[in-house]
């Protein structure tokens, strides 16, 4: 059963400031599994945030489900240029999220359940935590064959990829989170999570791809809905819990002081783009000049999301060394960003040489480099 949660109870539990009603206690107590009612993968994530710093777990463990509107979420030491296809997900409007934990990308949609276990980090424990999604899974279609992996993930049939697990651990509580796929869109999942982009060197964390299957594919009785309160009852049943899912809002202040620029925070160029380690990207094309195919070279170091080498190679006298000099001393300095494409194109007007011939040779260039990021 599904209750709205009482805003000031919520933040007496969470925070821990005041003692509770009465018929609260015995949640207080021992645990809670909570439900967020958005669809916003920055919000949600920011629930993570707030709940990892704020809580006391002592004793009162918590579940989180949340599910997201189409969305990429890579690991806190990728790079979104490696894992997916930036240009794709800009066209379809989908969101890119970096997540605080580490692991590698995964697409999150409304088929796909997200769980979040909070607890203290002595009592963090993901087999535990996958062994419980396989009791629930088993309460509800015995003839499943899942098992867990020593990545912790949970397989189908021996082979199609159901969950992926990553977790942060902090200095005295730790969450693990897992993917659960219902009936997320597979195509889309496949093709969003295909880098198109060549040439990227760097040391980030890469994703592992696997083939990965919906339960609803073996059950269509396996609802989202009925997954979750599979879980909830299993989860509620371990730790001798109230079994009732709460509903919160995570843009409610009074219920999470400080939430909303978290959540702010997650959705900024900085963190997204920015934190990808340092990484290079070695790459080139050809352009038909005089009848001849010509190639041109664009080498670039990016730190911190922001362009710190640049540097292109081009035949002397279809781009004279000055002028190439010049744009790439123009590019230094600027965020290497799909998003940012229209800062680019302003620098580069503003460096642009006056010829007519050498304008529109620079402009190929300009294209082709806007192409890569
Ligand atoms: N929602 C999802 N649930 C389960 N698997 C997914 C989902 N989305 C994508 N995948 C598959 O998982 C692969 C990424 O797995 P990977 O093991 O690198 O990351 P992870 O499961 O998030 O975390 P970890 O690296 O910690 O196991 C993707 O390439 C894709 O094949």
């Amino acid at each position: 059963m599904l209750i709205p949660f009482s805003m000031k109870n919520c933040f007496q539990l969470l925070c821990n400031h005041q003692v509770p009603a009465a018929g609260f206690k015995q949640t207080v107590k021992n645990g809670l599994i909570l439900q967020s009612v958005s669809n916003d993968v920055y919000q949600n994530l920011a629930v993570e945030d707030w709940i990892h710093d704020h809580m006391n777990l002592e004793g009162k463990p918590i579940l989180f489900f949340w599910r997201n509107s189409p969305s990429v979420v890579i690991g806190r030491h990728q790079n979104p240029w490696q894992e997916c296809n930036l240009n794709l997900m800009r066209e379809e409007g989908i969101k890119l999220a970096r997540r605080r934990s580490g692991g590698g990308t995964v697409y999150h949609d409304m088929g796909n359940i997200n769980l979040t276990f909070f607890t203290t980090k002595k009592k963090y424990d993901r087999m535990e935590n996958l062994k419980l999604i396989l009791r629930a899974l088993n309460a509800v279609q015995p003839q499943l064959d899942v098992q867990a992996t020593k990545r912790f993930d949970l397989l189908l049939d021996g082979q199609f990829k159901i969950s992926g697990t990553a977790s942060k651990i902090g200095r005295t509580t730790a969450y693990h989170h897992c993917t659960l796929l219902c009936s997320t869109d597979g195509t889309f999942l496949s093709s969003l999570l295909k880098s198109p982009y060549q040439g990227i060197r760097s040391n980030a964390t890469a994703s592992i791809p696997s083939l990965v299957k919906n339960l609803l594919e073996k059950d269509p009785t396996l609802t989202c809905e009925v997954l979750m309160n599979a879980v909830a009852t299993e989860y509620a049943a371990y730790h001798q819990i109230d079994h009732h899912i709460h509903l919160i809002n995570p843009t409610d202040e009074t219920l999470f002081p400080g939430i909303n620029s978290k959540a702010k925070e997650l959705q900024t160029w900085e963190w997204i783009y920015g934190k990808t380690p340092k990484f290079s990207i070695n790459t080139s094309f050809h352009v038909l000049y005089e009848q001849s195919h010509l190639e041109i070279k664009v080498f670039l170091d990016i730190k911190n999301g922001r362009i710190e080498i640049c540097n292109i190679e081009a035949p002397d006298h279809w781009l004279p060394l000055e002028i190439r000099d010049k744009l790439n001393s123009s590019l230094i300095g600027s965020k290497f960003c799909p998003t940012e494409t229209t800062m680019l194109t302003n620098i580069l007007l503003r460096t642009c040489p006056q010829d007519h011939k050498l304008h529109s040779k620079w402009n190929i260039l300009c294209e082709k480099i806007k192409g890569i990021m």
